[in-house]
């Protein structure tokens, strides 16, 4: 496994209205290797999105370095998922899909195949020609992750993408990102509040600590891969999730 991308030493300082300033992160410093899952844990404020802002180079004024092996091309090379699942209401679900390969030199033949493709990847393909009004909370969300996938972007970035769907099909989509991780192996960073889904999916877990917000470490995940839901059974699941949990308060 390559290292991927280094973050070293990044604070970033917020400046709010009436001269006062935040310091949303300081002197974070994290490898991320190729190929791997990263969960970011920590309380509510210590800086969890903001470092993904910072990574997907939305917010470039901060301190320190974040540096790529290879450097990410704008608009191509990251994919981001967030909580709500930012679908465009009057598109379809297969043009929904199609919307990051629009414009990028594909025919639309091309288009529509590699769409197809991603439907059928997460159970969707007899909902191409629906609305995202006619699907569920989790099928949207499952859509909003292909979409991401579409251009196939080096690194996912995942803020909170299942915090908003009920418990049990929060574990479905886990697995269904399992599966979806195994076929392509893509680096992903993903936020959660959940120490039990950090343990499920993660490589590693890095937890954070809140105002002025910290790494306060990093963990490797004890488990083995392939994971699926007799993982959540190994004692090992539990005691590493209690060991996160004790982490955290
Ligand atoms: N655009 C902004 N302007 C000013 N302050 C901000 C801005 N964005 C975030 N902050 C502050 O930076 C800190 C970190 O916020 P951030 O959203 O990264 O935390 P988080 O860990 O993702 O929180 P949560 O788990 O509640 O989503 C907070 O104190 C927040 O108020």
């Amino acid at each position: 496994m390559s290292k991927f991308l280094a973050i070293t030493d990044v604070t970033k300082v917020y400046k709010a209205a009436k001269g006062q300033s935040v310091t949303a992160l300081d002197d974070v410093s994290l490898d991320i290797e190729d190929g791997q899952i990263i969960a970011l844990i920590g309380p509510s404020g210590c800086g969890k999105s903001t470092l993904l802002r910072m990574i997907a180079g939305l917010d470039g004024e901060y301190e320190g370095e974040i540096a790529w092996a290879t450097p990410p091309k704008a608009g191509r090379d990251i994919g981001f998922v967030f909580q709500e699942h930012a679908l465009l209401p009057w598109r379809t679900i297969q043009r929904n899909v199609a919307l990051g390969l629009e414009g990028k030199g594909a025919d639309k033949a091309a288009i529509n195949a590699r769409v197809a493709e991603l439907l059928t990847m997460v159970g969707l393909a007899d909902f191409a020609h629906s609305y995202p009004s006619e699907l569920s909370g989790g099928m949207r969300q499952r859509v909003a992750i292909v979409r991401a996938l579409a251009y196939n972007p080096r690194i996912l970035l995942m803020d909170e993408p299942f915090g908003a769907l009920d418990a049990i099909t929060r574990d479905r989509l886990q697995d269904d990102l399992l599966r979806i991780w195994e076929q392509t192996k893509k680096t992903i960073v993903l936020v959660t509040h959940s120490v039990e889904e950090a343990a499920y999916l993660a490589d590693r877990v890095v937890v954070m600590s809140a105002r002025p917000g910290r790494i306060r470490a990093i963990h490797n995940v004890p488990l083995p891969r392939e994971r699926n839901q007799s993982t959540r059974e190994l004692p090992e699941f539990a005691q590493f999730a209690n060991m996160l949990r004790g982490q955290l308060a």
